[in-house]
């Protein structure tokens, strides 16, 4: 005598599952909430410029994508994520991302809407300058600049105590295939513990620069260069990972035939991570 399978589920079940999941998202996001309150005055998030901690953010991202497994796309939870965190962050202490839309408006409005949702509010600019400045008048706003490339020295601005200072570099989650990819710096006042100062950011001015120096520095160093005629040199911006440091790089400038007139710290990023493709095969 045979047994007759199990019959499928019916969707009106199914979807009883779905919405009391839902409840349970939603409860559990109010929960989240309710710690706001009390986070405020552990914090002091009021007493020192933005909200944001991107050292804690960073490693959220992390754990975020390491325990990620199934089907739903990890473009999908790590956005979820980013408007969760940043819509918290807004609620403690309320700020605006100001962004550079002067090398290209769309990248540039994706990677705001991904990393900050659609509450914080989200203020246009026509020069990286300009974004900075917004942040330099501010208590704790947010600028978005790229991280690769620039028309002004925009970082120079952030060389005096007390001015905003290079936070972080988004996306927290590198991927080829990210949906929000444009590599951005953010730029903010954040209290000195909350840093993450794996990669440190240094400006640097020189003089004598040209793509010579510029090729010969490539393997050593990430940089942003804007020349500088006034003294036929460049502005520098320059990342220094745990695989090299200032010195090394200062050296390199000058047997490479630079002369070296200033260097400041103008903030700190955590190293980039990098996943793979979403989809790509397991190695
Ligand atoms: C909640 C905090 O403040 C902000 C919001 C976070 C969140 O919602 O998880 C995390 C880091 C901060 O940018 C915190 O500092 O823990």
């Amino acid at each position: 005598m045979s047994t007759l399978p199990p019959s499928p589920p019916s969707l009106a079940n199914l979807r009883r599952e779905i919405d009391s999941i839902d409840e349970q998202v939603h409860n559990l996001l109010m929960q989240r909430a309710d710690i706001i309150d009390r986070l405020i005055s552990v914090k002091q998030t009021q007493e020192v410029g933005s909200a944001f901690r991107p050292a804690r953010e960073a490693d959220m991202m992390r754990r975020l994508v390491q325990r990620h497994h199934g089907i739903l796309p990890l473009d999908t939870v790590e956005s979820i994520w980013r408007v969760i965190i940043a819509t918290f962050t807004y609620v403690q202490a309320p700020f605006s991302v100001h962004a550079d839309l002067s090398l290209g408006e769309s990248a540039m409005r994706d990677s705001a809407r991904f990393h900050f949702g659609f509450t914080v509010p989200f203020v246009p600019h026509f020069s990286a300058q300009a974004a900075v400045d917004g942040v330099s008048r501010s208590k704790g706003d947010l600028a978005l600049v790229s991280a690769t490339s620039s028309r002004t020295p925009w970082w120079v601005a952030l060389e005096t105590a007390g001015a905003p200072k290079i936070i972080a570099r988004l996306p927290f989650i590198e991927r080829a295939d990210h949906p929000a990819a444009l590599p951005v710096f953010v730029v903010s006042r954040v209290a000195d513990s909350a840093m993450v100062t794996e990669v440190e950011m240094w400006s640097v001015r020189v003089s004598g620069w040209n793509a010579e120096i510029a090729r010969a520095l490539s393997p050593l160093a990430e940089i942003v260069a804007v020349p500088d005629t006034a003294f036929d040199g460049a502005a520098l911006l320059i990342s220094i990972t745990a695989a090299t440091s200032l010195e090394a790089v200062k050296a390199a400038l000058v047997e490479a035939g630079a002369s070296l007139r200033s260097s400041a710290l103008v903030g700190s990023h955590a190293t980039r991570y990098m996943v793979p493709p979403t989809g790509a095969p397991k190695t």
